[in-house]
């Protein structure tokens, strides 16, 4: 383990100084795109225009014969594309496979200067992230970078959850981690065959009324991946990093997708992937606050002063614990509102209502 007094420290000489301090640009949905494929390749300039975060993708979904395409894609759309205030990521194939050296030296040196994050998939522990950052730092180097790349990783392994604190410290350049519920349900030996989302199988069942123990007992699905989100949550704040909820497999349920997101959303998570054009609106509608959230948010904070103290709201009391979580609300409505006239109109024409 590195001393905390060289935790800064650049791992190789001319590598650019890691980061202090993660930036928090909007990034609620990841739009996923496969740049060997060259009707979702033609989309991303206009997808660039409505998404806070686009990826090119190499990984998984990506076919073994069209790997080398998909990186050559990667280069030449990067190139080409002007991404505005959207952030450009990759997915790189996994530590273990034939691709990734390849896939981190071509990318690095030819588009290090356009790319902001690295997705580096199925993270066992911190060993993982420790390769990756001395090799970024070398290649940095040698590509005259002055902005170090940043790191996210997926939780996608059993041994990968069960190291996720380790992980998310591992190195400056951790920017965030996203749950991969895909590998982690094959990896975890779950009997599911979903990406994502719930099971009608796992569920709680209420008591029955006598000895009948078969009509009357109301079931609840329950959320397979809420401790697991919830540990990744709490393991990115330790560090000072972003937790994202990953894919939703099943495209044409967009109200489950909707769910889930909005689960991942209320318990810390700031985005989540999106793999398909529609699911890019539920993701920019479930993780920007909702107008009447930010109002109220707002009206608390006013009606707080300095913070401290209790009052009371419309029956309901407030004191510096409540007016912490409003600054959460308001603050992430206002990075939102920056970038977005739209969000910015509604949030304030809702503020000015509740404080009327
Ligand atoms: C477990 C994991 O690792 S998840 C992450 C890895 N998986 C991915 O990245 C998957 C990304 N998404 C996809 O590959 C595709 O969306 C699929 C295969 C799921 C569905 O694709 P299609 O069958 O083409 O869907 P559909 O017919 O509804 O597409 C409509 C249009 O949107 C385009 N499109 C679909 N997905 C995307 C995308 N992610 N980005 C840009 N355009 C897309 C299609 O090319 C099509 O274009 P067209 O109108 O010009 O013909
Ligand atoms: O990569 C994502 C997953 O769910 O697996
Ligand atoms: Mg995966």
């Amino acid at each position: 383990m590195r001393s905390p007094k060289d935790f800064f420290a650049p791992l190789a000489v001319g590598a650019p100084a890691p980061v202090r301090e993660i930036p928090a640009s909007p990034s609620r949905m990841i739009h996923f795109f496969d740049p060997s494929n060259e009707k979702m390749a033609a989309k991303v300039p206009d997808l660039a225009a409505k998404t806070d975060v686009l990826l090119g993708n190499l990984e998984d979904a990506v076919r073994a014969d069209r790997k080398e395409a998909a990186r050559a894609g990667l280069v030449s759309i990067a190139k080409a594309t002007d991404f505005g205030a959207t952030q450009l990521w990759t997915r790189v194939n996994s530590l273990d496979s034939p691709w990734v050296l390849d896939d981190l030296i071509t990318l690095v040196t030819e588009i290090g200067d356009k790319l902001d994050v690295i997705m580096v998939p199925k993270v066992e522990g911190a060993q993982d992230i420790h390769y990756v950052d001395r090799l970024l730092a070398q290649l940095e180097a040698r590509a005259g970078l002055r902005r170090p790349l940043l790191v996210h990783a997926i939780l996608e392994t059993a041994s990968g959850v069960a190291n996720v604190e380790e992980i998310a410290g591992a190195s400056p350049r951790m920017q965030g981690i996203s749950l991969g519920p895909a590998d982690l349900a094959a990896s975890r030996r779950m009997k599911t065959t979903r990406v994502g989302g719930g099971h009608p199988g796992y569920l709680v069942r209420s008591d029955p009324a006598g000895d009948d123990l078969h009509s009357g007992r109301t079931t609840y699905q329950q959320d397979l991946w809420h401790y697991t989100v919830a540990r990744m949550v709490d393991a990115c704040v330790l560090h000072g990093i972003l937790p994202y909820y990953g894919p939703f497999g099943d495209i044409r349920d967009v109200v489950a997708c909707e769910d889930q997101f909005r689960n991942a959303y209320l318990l810390g998570c700031v985005g989540a992937w999106s793999l398909h054009p529609v699911q890019i609106d539920i993701a920019k509608r479930v993780f920007s606050p909702e107008p009447k959230d930010v109002a109220w948010a707002r009206r608390v904070i006013a009606a707080m002063g300095d913070g401290t103290g209790a009052v009371m709201i419309d029956g309901k009391m407030q004191d510096d614990a409540s007016v912490k979580q409003c600054r959460v609300v308001a603050e992430l409505a206002d990075a939102l509102a920056a970038r977005d006239a739209e969000l910015k109109a509604a949030y304030d024409k809702a503020t000015e209502e509740a404080l009327a």
